[in-house]
């Protein structure tokens, strides 16, 4: 049970008609999780009946008690779970994993309505929910983010998939879970290094769609930082509302909305790729380096002033994130980038801000405008 009315979780929705579901962020509270989990099974058709799970996990968090509770929760409404654990870390995120997982599900006789529980990071989500989407045409999936990246970004709005070794999630599917459940308290286990790529993610919604919200990031970083409860529970609560607000209006990434998460992205996930993964730059590392390169971009398209980079540069840098891409090669970042998904006609395109609160999906930079950006950014850093 929540220890007190103000621990009761706090309920999210993500409005998707039919595929709509609702996230739960508590602290602690896993007594609560079967009957937040009872109406969801009923609401999908495919969780309906459902009598068998698969959780999905990794070696690290295999160790920690949260497969475990997911286990018992589900025990209670009467489904068998059984649970696979794959190595931790980016290199998990591939086909010849999940070819192993589909061995398994088959191995243990799955049909249409076992449950996929992904209990763990970003990668953990991306992975099982590309194999909750894929095995048997589509398992109902349910997301139970440990890590505060995949809290505030990875577990909400359907995007899953893995990578090919150059390219970062350019195999994957929309398939949105029938819920997520977030206890906050998870995040007192996660390494310094992990809780700052999660926060990496966090400032990116500030700078995208809430001034406010980067605001009050500035004003809580110390807070936010000595991972105070209430802190943690507001940003991931907001992060999850920002987020869930533009899903439910773009879910396909069609009309452009939904590409303003993509942020920091295109040059993100091109260092990612570049330096292999699980090599010097983790996700939200490189989506740090890369959202201060694509503000210096805007600085350049004259979209905003210097004043804005500082500003960014200086809050990610209080969270102890890289802002910098000086040292790397520029012309292996520029290929990575002209295979994003998001480029068309031949055109890379790029999520830049406007102003703090409001970015644009353009085409606006030349191929030639990129490189000379890539060529000065990654030449030494001034004095
Ligand atoms: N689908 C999306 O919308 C979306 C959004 C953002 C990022 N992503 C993807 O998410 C991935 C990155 O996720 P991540 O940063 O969570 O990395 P991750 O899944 O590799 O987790 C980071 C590390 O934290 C460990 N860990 C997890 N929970 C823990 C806990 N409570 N205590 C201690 N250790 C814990 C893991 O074992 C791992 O070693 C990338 O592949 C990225 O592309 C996807
Ligand atoms: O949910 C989205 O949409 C995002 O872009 C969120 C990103 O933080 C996330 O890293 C996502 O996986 C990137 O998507 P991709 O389409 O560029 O692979
Ligand atoms: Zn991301």
């Amino acid at each position: 049970m929540p220890r007190s009315l103000e621990d009761a979780p706090t309920t999210v929705p993500v409005r998707l008609g039919e595929r709509s579901y609702d996230i739960a962020v508590a602290d602690g509270g896993w007594d609560a999780l079967p009957a937040f989990l009872k109406p969801a099974l009923e609401r999908s058709w495919a969780g309906r009946g459902c009598l068998k799970a698969l959780i999905l996990t990794d070696d690290h968090v295999a160790k920690l008690p949260y497969p475990g509770l997911v286990a018992r929760a589900l025990g209670s409404l009467g489904i068998e779970a059984t649970t696979s654990v794959v190595p931790h870390g980016e290199a998990s995120k591939g086909l010849a994993t999940a070819a192993g997982l589909y061995e398994e599900l088959v191995a243990t006789a799955a049909d249409r309505h076992t449950l996929v529980v992904a209990v763990g990071g970003g990668v953990i989500g991306d992975l099982g929910g590309f194999v909750a989407a894929t095995f048997a045409r589509g398992l109902p999936l349910l997301m139970v983010p440990t890590t505060l990246l995949a809290q505030v970004d990875s577990s909400v709005g359907g995007k899953v998939g893995v990578n090919l070794p150059k390219v970062k999630n350019i195999v994957g599917s929309f398939h949105q879970p029938i819920a997520v459940w977030i206890d906050v308290a998870s995040l007192n286990d996660l390494p310094d290094r992990e809780l700052r790529c999660g926060l990496a993610e966090v400032v990116k919604y500030g700078v995208i769609l809430d001034a406010a919200f980067f605001d009050s990031l500035e004003a809580d970083a110390e807070a936010i930082l000595g991972r105070r409860p209430e802190s943690l529970r507001r940003i991931v609560a907001r992060s999850c509302e920002l987020k869930a607000d533009v899903v439910s209006k773009d879910e396909r990434e069609e009309t452009g909305l939904r590409a303003v998460l993509n942020f920091g992205h295109t040059i993100g996930h091109a260092v990612e790729a570049t330096a292999g993964y699980g090599g010097a730059f983790q996700h939200g590392e490189a989506v740090a380096v890369g959202m201060v390169a694509e503000s210096r971009l805007a600085e350049r398209l004259g979209w905003v002033g210097r004043d804005f980079t500082t500003r960014l540069t200086r809050l990610l840098d209080r969270f102890g994130l890289p802002t910098s891409i000086a040292g790397l090669d520029p012309g292996p970042l520029l290929e990575s980038m002209a295979r994003d998904k998001k480029n068309q006609g031949g055109r890379i395109r790029l999520v830049l801000p406007r102003r703090m609160g409001h970015v644009e999906l353009t085409d606006a930079a030349e191929t030639a405008d990129l490189k000379n950006l890539l060529d000065d950014l990654c030449g030494p850093a001034p004095l």
